[in-house]
């Protein structure tokens, strides 16, 4: 597998992973590079409903995407598959569906589901992936009052598994930020030690998918997604 692998985690649900899975994506394809998306378990949709690779491909465009278990009930994808007496998902299918993704891709991004020690099955959490994988962990946070704690337990927790961390990204910055979320902004990289590599605006999961996939590469680091021209020194 040459594809480099991005582990898009979070500091809990609803913190805008899918928006920022979808601006690395955008971001990514405007360096040129060839991009799939993979969200190993997905829960609270049902057989045609809409998951968070639809959300993706509607703002990116289409690209390869795999979803090898989805669950109906919006819950922890262990807790889900249990209620629905369904299997749970393995790492096999993970590995088989990033594989799948990774032979004609040059970067396969890798979305969990809520924060970073859901489980996705009994012994298996998106940590427990990146491991596998031997792939870095891009780690969205909350803007305001309160991230700073979830940040710090999530960064010192990958720590603590040995996974890298490729960077924070800000799920969704508000037009009119607050005095703490002005203060968090240098205060998440202070405390973690991480870089901000990527500050999604509020708002931008309803802009249009040109706009969305022009601004994208404004809001994210070229260098996360592994844009080889900048790499280079490239202007
Ligand atoms: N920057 C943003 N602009 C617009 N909407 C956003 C933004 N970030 C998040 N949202 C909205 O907030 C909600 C939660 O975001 P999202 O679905 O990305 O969460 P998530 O972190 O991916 O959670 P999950 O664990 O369910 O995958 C969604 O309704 C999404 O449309
Ligand atoms: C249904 C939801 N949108 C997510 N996909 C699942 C989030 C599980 C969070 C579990 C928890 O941390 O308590
Ligand atoms: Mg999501």
């Amino acid at each position: 597998m040459s594809a480099r692998i991005l582990i898009v985690s979070g500091t809990g649900t609803d913190v805008g992973k899918t928006i920022a899975v979808a601006a690395l994506a955008a971001t990514a394809r405007a360096a040129g590079l060839r991009v799939g998306v993979c969200k190993p378990a997905q829960t609270g949709v049902t057989g045609g409903e809409r998951g968070d690779l639809a959300t993706v491909v509607g703002l990116v465009g289409d690209l390869p995407t795999r979803e090898p278990v989805r669950y109906p009930d919006p819950l922890a994808p262990e807790t889900a598959a249990l209620r629905a007496s369904t299997p749970f998902l393995s790492m096999d299918a993970v590995r088989a569906a990033v594989g799948e993704l990774a032979s004609d891709c040059d970067l396969v991004i890798v979305e969990g589901a809520g924060g970073i020690l859901v489980r996705l099955a009994p012994d298996l959490t998106i940590v427990d992936v990146a491991r596998e994988l031997d792939a870095p962990v891009v780690v969205v946070a909350d803007a305001g009052l309160g991230t700073l704690n979830h940040t710090e337990l999530t960064i010192r927790e990958l720590g603590r598994a040995a996974v890298a961390v490729a960077g924070l990204v800000i799920g969704s910055w508000p037009v009119e930020p607050d005095l703490a979320t002005a203060c968090n902004r240098a205060d998440l990289e202070r405390l973690t030690g991480v870089p901000v590599i990527g500050v999604v605006p509020a708002g931008a999961g309803s802009r249009t998918p040109t706009d969305f996939q022009r601004s994208a590469p404004g809001w994210i680091s070229a260098i996360v997604v592994g844009d080889r021209r900048r790499r280079r020194g490239d202007p």
